[in-house]
């Protein structure tokens, strides 16, 4: 039974189509288009795939994007719409988040695909959880699956256009990431680089000392490859980990049923 895996981040759509609803699944076709592109996917890209049996997305860009993506499904394909809502426990995480549900769906569905990748991979350790997209988000997690608390802060791109659009002179284009930059392009870059890189490790440290064990560190999201060389404690780049956890979720839903 087909799969459609879908991430309505704030910049861009990504799906995913698999041969089944569980880890691990064959990946027929995938794909990313940006926000105001979603209108071409169903004769688009979309046009050639297999009808899924089933699909499960999880949305941060909001209600009418959303609505946006299901008028997509519904006119490609022959199935039900479902996104993930975060809950106080799900597929081995259990949400330490104040008011659970607001927990942005992304991370919530990282977190449990990071949590079943590690399981798979060894015993159970303390995570870090890293998505570097429009926004970054830095999870903690301890060795029993509980979200600890996370960090939000701005990505790359939306550091450099609020340097941009608070000063006079700071157009430039993108830089290298050095140790000691000397010309503003490379200072601009390698500024946002470290500041992502040091909150990690800040994290880092916080649940090391919080959970006396060395996490295991997961990375993903568009921009996760030019971070990872920055990284202080190094990260494991993970690119699937939504979609992962949107199998993990699809396949435990179906259990339970
Ligand atoms: N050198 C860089 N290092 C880190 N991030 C960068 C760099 N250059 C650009 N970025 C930013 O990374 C962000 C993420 O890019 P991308 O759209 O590929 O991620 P995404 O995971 O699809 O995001 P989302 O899930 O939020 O839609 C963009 O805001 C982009 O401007
Ligand atoms: C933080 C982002 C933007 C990261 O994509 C997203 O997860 C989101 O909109 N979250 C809702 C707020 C929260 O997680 O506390
Ligand atoms: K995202």
């Amino acid at each position: 039974m087909t799969f459609l895996a879908i991430d309505i981040g704030n910049t861009r759509l990504k799906w995913a189509m698999y041969d089944a609803p569980r880890p691990g699944a064959n990946l027929l076709g995938h794909g990313a288009e940006f926000l105001d592109h979603i209108e071409s996917l169903a004769e688009g890209a979309w046009a050639d795939l297999p009808q899924p049996g089933s699909m499960l997305g999880c949305v941060v860009a909001g209600d009418q994007l959303r609505r946006r993506a299901e008028e997509q499904i519904h006119e490609r394909f022959d199935c039900a719409a479902r996104w993930v809502v975060s809950s106080s426990a799900e597929a081995g995480i259990i949400n330490g988040y104040d008011h659970p549900t607001r927990l942005g769906a992304d991370r919530w569905v990282a977190m449990i695909g990071a949590r079943h990748r590690m399981l798979r991979e060894g015993p159970a350790r303390p995570m870090v959880v890293v998505l570097i997209g429009t926004a970054v988000t830095v999870e903690a997690i301890d060795v029993n699956g509980r979200f600890l608390g996370g960090l939000i802060l701005p990505g790359h791109g939306i550091m450099l256009k609020a340097l941009e659009s608070g000063t006079a002179g700071l157009h430039v284009p993108t830089g290298e990431v050095t140790d000691f930059p000397t010309n503003t392009s490379d200072a601009l870059t390698s500024g946002g680089t470290y500041a992502i890189a040091g909150a990690v490790e800040r994290m880092v440290e916080h649940v090391r000392k919080h959970c006396r064990a060395e996490p295991v560190r997961y990375m993903a999201g568009g921009a996760g490859w030019k971070m990872a060389p920055s990284m202080v404690s190094p990260f494991e780049l993970v690119e699937s980990l939504i979609m992962d956890g949107l199998l993990v979720i699809a396949q435990e839903r179906m259990l339970a049923n």
